[in-house]
């Protein structure tokens, strides 16, 4: 029997008909039997790499995972789409688990990387001889020291490989250096891997920090926050450092009457279990708990994440931060601090065990108090410590999105920097803040500071603010902070001596910084109002564009997936995820067809809950006065901003973006005709204008693509050296190191061409020939490929050739019939389906595909039919 396809599995049992960047490559490289080491953010869609191969080749796929707990939330959510999937360990009920698993009866097999180590090299030949397609090693961060969660159990894995003799292995992490990426590649013994490394930005995200003072009204502002999230049926995480923490928000939190789960390490398994058990079903909807709370998590639809004081590092703060939004859903993470957290150095650097470990876990520390204290783009600054650049500000955090608060610090920061060169870098930043506060303390006279010019010219400000305008300066690179003995010692930088240079004290050039919320506070201006006032919509349902009556429908959708999952001893997010509600509540399908188009609905979906869904729906919408099968495209809110953001941020480039495809697509004028034409105020670059309408590309604007790649000259033979340079590299967005790998007529235009044209699942060789990847000419012949836009009235999407058409033009239409039509054609569009069957009727052509998509039987995938 032939092997379904990569794509038709993905709708199958995943529901969805676009595979997300890597994803499709990753696949294709497993299933040719290589080992793959991939790195990708949280959220980004790992697991597919290792869920989809058993599904296409029929073998078991062996996941080690370091979490019982995680595993099983795994298996509920994959028995939930109908995959065989099964986990081996001590909590493990079934008896027959570990009989059936060598017998090969699971798709995909978890197990704890000592429960691999310790199972029989019995239980392994057998395995191989029933089949097993791959050995994936989830969070393999855990493999090396130098990760953060070093286990060590993880560093046996590799004498598997001695059994698992031409078995490829696949690495998975969310976080790895380049120390940590080598010692997963050695450990395992990877051969040649396939290594990807994905971006880290997680643009669903929205970034912000507060300052607070741990009082009633900040912790006031804690809850309203919370119930923010929690009246709108999302799930919160609030990370506190300290189990006193923990209890204390616990506490202020049932006090208000919001029921939240707890989550710590002195607390019993049991109580735990319970806590965690009841958050990931929705029981209860926020989760206190310490950063032991974590890993162990698979809830994809964890709306906001607040981290109550400053974390220990940034790697820490993004991966647990990082929990949040996994569905790709707007989502917020906050971090609340105090200047009191920032002396918790001492306590954090009790777990090194050498000198070295305790600077770098001081330096770790420092990072994280740098992005407390920034007064710009949040994301921006993440990315860059972990080493991705960024062209622009995100317009997605709080020092983006709140208003413009630059101002000329020039004397202030004159003031500082002269103290701080003054005192000569023998100290941190509290002994210069008191010299400018005009302190006479003992230490200050006997350093004869108080005869310092500037001794009490910096009474007006508080102490806090000064601190907060150190960390604007260092941030900014005007000082620079170094660590001896423990100790954090403060200087000034070669950008601040410049500045210093260039000023006096009565003079100073002008330098705009952005003042931080913490020093608006110290000011005595209440800064909260309009901080959060801004993102208030990210998370709400009008930033879904939901009227009353469909916020109220969506209610009842998430209230009947409740039962649903209740009904079934799991969570609700396995049933369905909230993407998939929100398209259910704009499309509101009538029948199984409809149903099962909605991107996220997979077959046992609408086998097991379809009629309950399609009944409600139904009677709700009647109720409530909405229309059925409304228009479903359009409905797309991947992208994360908030709304009123969304609105003023992206309409300039969007109007441009959106002209310069009008003007190729459908005037027909070239890339240098746009880039100089008459209208423009000025002539823009020909790079830009095709960024833009690859842009327009990605965005859901139909393209010709054909034409696309022939004014660029991307051939055949340039694809396919683009893919050879690519894979060399083993990165999709390193432009630079892939255009080192091609002849110089290979332009970056022809890189990013392609790499769009792969996302959206077009092959240049297909586009350009007409032929398949597997050789078979396509009886489109040399037609072009088009990909649809949600903001053009629907077109013809593909047509077959008139003279096919015409010679079986009086077919009759039986399921067979349109079954074996379609699946000659690799792709058709249903107007060339209804004239090809001209013998029947229209209506009962379109009942008939209807009820063979909603039997999975078929698939829509860019409006195309396609044979699942
Ligand atoms: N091609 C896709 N289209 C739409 N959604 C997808 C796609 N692939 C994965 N997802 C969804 O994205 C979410 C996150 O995926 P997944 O759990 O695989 O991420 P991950 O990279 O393994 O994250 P983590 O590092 O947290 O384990 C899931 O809800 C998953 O169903």
């Amino acid at each position: 029997m032939q092997s379904p396809s990569m794509d038709s599995t993905l709708k199958k049992y995943f529901g969805y008909s676009q595979f997300r960047p890597y994803q499709k490559e990753i696949i294709k490289k497993v299933l040719q039997g290589r080992d793959c080491l991939v790195v990708m953010a949280t959220g980004s869609g790992k697991s597919l790499c290792y869920q989809i191969p058993p599904l296409v080749v029929r073998k078991t796929a062996v996941v080690v995972s370091p979490l019982l707990s995680l595993m099983q939330d795994q298996v509920m959510s994959l028995q939930q789409r109908g995959i065989k999937a099964e986990y081996l360990g001590s909590t493990q009920t079934n008896k027959n688990a570990l009989s059936d698993a060598e017998k090969g009866a699971f798709d995909i097999l978890y197990m704890t990387p000592e429960k691999a180590c310790s199972l029989s090299q019995r239980f392994w030949v057998n395995l191989l001889e029933a089949g097993i397609c791959l050995l994936a090693v989830d969070e393999a961060h855990c493999i090396s020291e130098w990760g953060h969660d070093f286990r060590k159990e993880y560093k046996q894995l590799h004498l598997l490989r001695d059994v698992l003799l031409n078995v490829p292995f696949v690495a998975l992490t969310a976080t790895a250096t380049e120390k940590v990426r080598n010692d997963i590649v050695c450990s395992l013994l990877l051969r040649e891997p396939q290594i990807t490394i994905g971006s880290f930005d997680r643009t669903n995200l929205f970034y912000g920090v507060k300052s607070c003072n741990r009082s009633g009204s900040f912790l006031d502002e804690l809850v309203t926050e919370v119930l923010k999230y929690s009246a709108n049926a999302g799930s919160t995480i609030i990370y506190c450092t300290t189990i006193k923490d923990t209890e204390q928000i616990n506490e202020v939190l049932r006090n208000a009457g919001i029921e939240a789960g707890m989550y710590h390490g002195q607390m019993g398994s049991k109580a735990r279990e319970e806590s965690h058990r009841s958050f990931i079903r929705d029981e209860v909807r926020v989760m206190v708990a310490t950063i032991a709370f974590g890993m162990g998590i698979d809830k994809p639809d964890v709306r906001c994440v607040i981290h109550f004081g400053c974390p220990k590092s940034l790697e820490s703060y993004y991966q647990e931060s990082g929990r949040c939004g996994r569905d790709g859903l707007p989502s917020i993470c906050w971090l609340y601090y105090s200047r009191a957290d920032f002396g918790k150095a001492e306590f954090y650097c009790s777990e090194a065990h050498s000198e070295n470990q305790r600077k770098s876990i001081m330096e770790s520390f420092m990072a994280a108090q740098k992005y407390c204290a920034l007064g710009t783009c949040r994301r921006n600054f993440l990315l860059e410590y972990f080493g991705e650049r960024s062209a622009s500000d995100c317009g997605n955090c709080d020092n983006c999105t709140g208003p413009k608060r630059e101002r000329d610090l020039s004397r202030e920061s004159f003031l500082l920097l002269s103290c701080i060169k003054s005192c000569g870098g023998r100290f941190g930043l509290n002994m210069p803040i008191d010299v400018l506060r005009g302190s006479r303390a003992k230490k200050i006279i006997e350093n004869n500071f108080d005869k310092l010019p500037m001794h009490g010219l910096g009474k007006d400000n508080s102490s806090n603010w000064w601190k907060a305008l150190g960390g604007l300066l260092l941030a900014h690179g005007f000082l620079n902070e170094t660590i001896r003995d423990s100790y954090r010692f403060i200087s000034v930088s070669p950008k601040g001596v410049q500045f210093l240079c260039t000023a006096n004290t009565t003079q100073q050039k002008p330098l705009l910084l952005a003042v931080t919320t913490e020093m608006i506070e110290e000011e005595g201006v209440d800064s909260s109002q309009s901080k959060t006032g801004d993102h208030q919509s990210v998370t709400s349902f009008d930033s879904y564009g939901f009227t009353e009556a469909e916020t109220k429908l969506y209610n009842m959708l998430v209230g009947t997936r409740m039962k649903i999952a209740k009904d079934n001893g799991t969570a609700p997010y396995a049933i369905c995820g909230d993407q998939t509600i929100f398209k259910m509540t704009k499309i509101r399908p009538s029948t199984r067809a409809r149903l099962a188009n909605i991107d996220g609905v997979n077959q046992h979906f609408v086998e097991k809950h379809g009629s309950i869904f399609l009944e409600t729906i139904s009677l709700s919408s009647h109720e409530l006065n909405l229309e059925l099968d409304c228009v479903g495209p359009t409905v797309h809110i991947q992208s994360s901003a908030p709304k009123a953001l969304q609105q003023v941020s992206q309409r300039k480039p969007a109007a441009a973006k959106i002209e310069a495809w009008k003007m190729w697509q459908n005037n027909g004028l070239s890339f240098r005709e746009i880039a100089n034409s008459p209208g423009r105020p000025a002539p823009i670059k020909e790079q830009t204008v095709i960024s833009y309408i690859l842009d327009a590309a990605r965005d859901g604007c139909e393209i010709r693509w054909a034409r696309f790649c022939e004014e660029i000259g991307l051939s055949v033979d340039i694809a396919l050296q683009i893919e050879m340079a690519i894979s060399k590299v083993g990165a999709r967005d390193r432009f630079k190191p892939i255009k080192e790998e091609l002849p110089e007529n290979v332009t970056y235009d022809m890189i990013k061409a392609f790499l769009t044209m792969e996302e959206l699942g077009l092959s240049v060789k297909q586009t350009l020939t007409g032929t398949s990847s597997d050789g078979q000419t396509e009886t489109t012949g040399g037609m072009e490929q088009h990909h649809r836009c949600v903001e053009s009235p629907p077109k013809k999407l593909q047509k077959v050739d008139e003279q096919g058409l015409a010679s079986l033009s009086a077919s009759e239409a039986t399921e067979d019939a349109i079954m074996e039509w379609v699946r000659s054609h690799d792709g058709v569009s249903l107007e060339d389906t209804i004239r090809y069957f001209g013998g029947s009727k229209k209506d009962s052509v379109i009942g008939l595909l209807d009820y063979l998509e909603g039997e999975f039987l078929l698939f829509k995938k860019n409006d195309l039919y396609i044979v699942m």
